[in-house]
């Protein structure tokens, strides 16, 4: 897997390294410039021949020191290069300033300003060395203008500008993916084709805005990687409870084969056994004409690879429900005695909420489920999947849901859900601190995973460990949005999580995350939920590469 890390570890990386005597700031800075103008023209091939004009603006710390790098290695290839300097050249870190210095022993750096800056040719290249991950406060406006190459309105054909941000597009908080802005004003967004990160991705890369700002990210190695990162990033393992991971199937820069990530993630594909291996999964619905959410969470648990499904219903909806079971097996039950009746050491996972309607039979249900457990007869407890109904049924009293709640249960929610569990974490309500942090504080207070979802879907356990699946970019599935995604994917976590030899929790609803957006992406637009569990197989069916 590949972390994902916040500005200030990514520091200290950078500094223990130094300080370790084993490479100097200057070279780490000649690497990542070195490393940034290499991707941008592996990238835009076009510009790798011949002599092309770039326009750099660079910015008072580190994030300049590379923009100077970049001026020169371009320079050194013919090209003619603008550079304009945000700030005091004299102020500058020492290590930017050497570059700085170089510089100006091949070219001019002259102040930033729009009226220079709009006299200058049209570049081919652009490049954003104003801040990087040393960014503190709101953009000021005149630099809000002037990254805005694209809108500066002064040159011809503008849109075919090539724009190449260092480490992030200034102004993105590298540790949110949020543009700070002073509140005053709705923040200007300023946005790049190509953004060259270092060492490793960033969590601001992958969270909220940044996957649409930073374009195309590419990872440059400058030879930081510690002892400890492989065995951090391995596959399958706990995750660390300082470091966020991306659920994708990559380790440290490459692409992993996906038998080794999710493939080995699922019970199913892994081997041989009886139905009750694979263990005996339970789905709760609702009464009569609600129980299509149950029922395609069902049928994604099945598919998924619990060996039994079974819906359980209100007696008056089992005509319903029997009219559109087979493979599924259905019961009749309305209360938590039933339940207690019903669901005996077998059943190794449940999931409840999708509609099942919000309120106090639902959380009886909530509360009876919570407290079947096996650990006393030698058995993993089951794993209880809650979303929908089960969560909204506590929006008046979360404590009370985090007080039955176990390790071995993760809640599903999307924003709005959140939102009612988790008021003072809501969107609304998270000031400067990042969704990774509030999932991690979400999951502290829940004692159990909780997943939130969203285009950058966190996931994060008691203690720290977290993840992020970002479904951008070209893993884009605007069509995913669709009523019923979101009961598949509860299903599909309790159907990985069903089989006795499951992987623990955390890591079984990474990989259904991933699994689901897949799904998605295998069956294309026009995607209803109902198509969710059908695709599956074919997903499965790439798992052995
Ligand atoms: N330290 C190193 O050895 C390396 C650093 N690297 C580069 O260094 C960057 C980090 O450098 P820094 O820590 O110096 O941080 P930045 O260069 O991102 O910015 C820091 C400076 O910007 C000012 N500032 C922040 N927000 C501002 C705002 N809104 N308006 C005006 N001024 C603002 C700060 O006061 C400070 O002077 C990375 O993003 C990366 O590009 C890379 O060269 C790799 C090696
Ligand atoms: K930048």
């Amino acid at each position: 897997m590949t972390e994902l890390l916040t500005s200030a570890q990514m520091r200290a990386i950078e500094l223990a390294e130094i300080e370790s005597g084993a490479v100097t700031g200057l070279q780490l800075m000649e690497r990542a410039g070195r490393g940034a103008v290499e991707t941008a023209l592996a990238k835009w091939p076009e510009l790798a021949k011949g002599r092309h004009r770039a326009l750099i603006l660079c910015g008072p710390g580190n994030n300049g020191g590379d923009g100077f790098v970049i001026a020169r290695r371009l320079a050194d290839r013919g090209w003619s290069v603008d550079v304009f300097l945000y700030g005091d050249g004299s102020g500058l870190p020492p290590d930017a300033k050497t570059n700085h210095d170089l510089w100006l022993e091949m070219g001019r750096v002259s102040p930033c300003a729009p009226e220079t800056i709009r006299a200058c040719e049209r570049p081919d290249l652009f490049v954003d060395a104003v801040f990087g991950t040393g960014l503190t406060r709101p953009l000021p406006d005149m630099l809000n203008e002037v990254l805005d190459v694209r809108l500066m309105n002064v040159w011809s054909e503008a849109q075919s500008i090539r724009r190449l941000a260092v480490d992030c597009p200034s102004g993105l908080n590298l540790d949110t993916g949020m543009v700070p802005s002073d509140g005053e004003t709705a923040p200007r967004v300023n946005s790049a084709d190509l953004t060259v990160s270092f060492h490793s991705v960033k969590a601001g890369h992958k969270l909220a805005l940044g996957p649409v700002l930073c374009g195309d990210v590419r990872t440059v190695d400058i030879g930081l990687t510690g002892p400890d990162a492989a065995e951090r990033a391995m596959v399958g393992t706990a995750p660390d409870p300082d470091r966020a991971r991306l659920a994708a199937p990559e380790f440290l820069h490459s692409d992993l084969p996906l038998r080794l990530w999710p493939g080995s993630m699922i019970a199913k594909l892994r081997g041989q056994g009886h139905k009750y291996d694979y263990g005996h999964a339970m789905v709760l619905a609702g009464g009569p004409g609600r129980g299509g959410a149950a029922r395609m969470a069902a049928r994604s648990a099945l598919r998924s690879g619990a060996g039994l499904v079974t819906v359980l219903c209100p007696p008056d909806a089992l005509t319903e429900n029997a009219c559109h079971l087979d493979a599924i097996m259905l019961r009749a039950c309305g209360d938590p005695d039933a339940f207690r009746q019903i669901v005996d050491d077998r059943v190794s996972s449940l999931c409840l909420g999708p509609g099942m309607g919000v309120g106090e039979e639902t959380r009886a249900l909530v509360a009876a489920a919570l407290a079947h457990r096996r650990g006393d007869r030698g058995w993993r407890d089951p794993a209880v999947v809650l979303d929908a109904d089960a969560l909204t049924s506590f929006a008046d009293a979360p404590d009370a849901l985090f007080a039955l709640t176990h390790a071995r249960t993760v809640l599903t929610p999307h924003e709005g859900e959140f939102a009612r569990l988790f008021p003072d974490l809501a969107q609304s309500s998270r000031g400067q601190r990042s969704k990774i942090d509030v999932v991690r504080i979400a999951a502290d207070r829940a004692g159990c995973v909780v997943l939130l979802k969203g285009e950058d879907t966190v996931i994060a356990q008691p203690g720290g460990g977290a993840s992020v699946h970002s479904a951008t970019g070209a893993r884009a599935v605007p069509w995913l949005a669709t009523a019923g995604a979101g009961d598949v994917l509860a299903g599909l976590i309790a159907g990985l999580a069903a089989p006795e030899t499951a992987p623990d929790l955390f890591c079984v609803t990474e990989a259904a995350v991933w699994l689901h957006c897949e799904a998605a992406r295998c069956f294309g637009p026009g995607l209803i939920a109902e198509d969710l569990p059908e695709m599956l197989p074919k997903v499965f069916s790439t798992l052995a590469r």
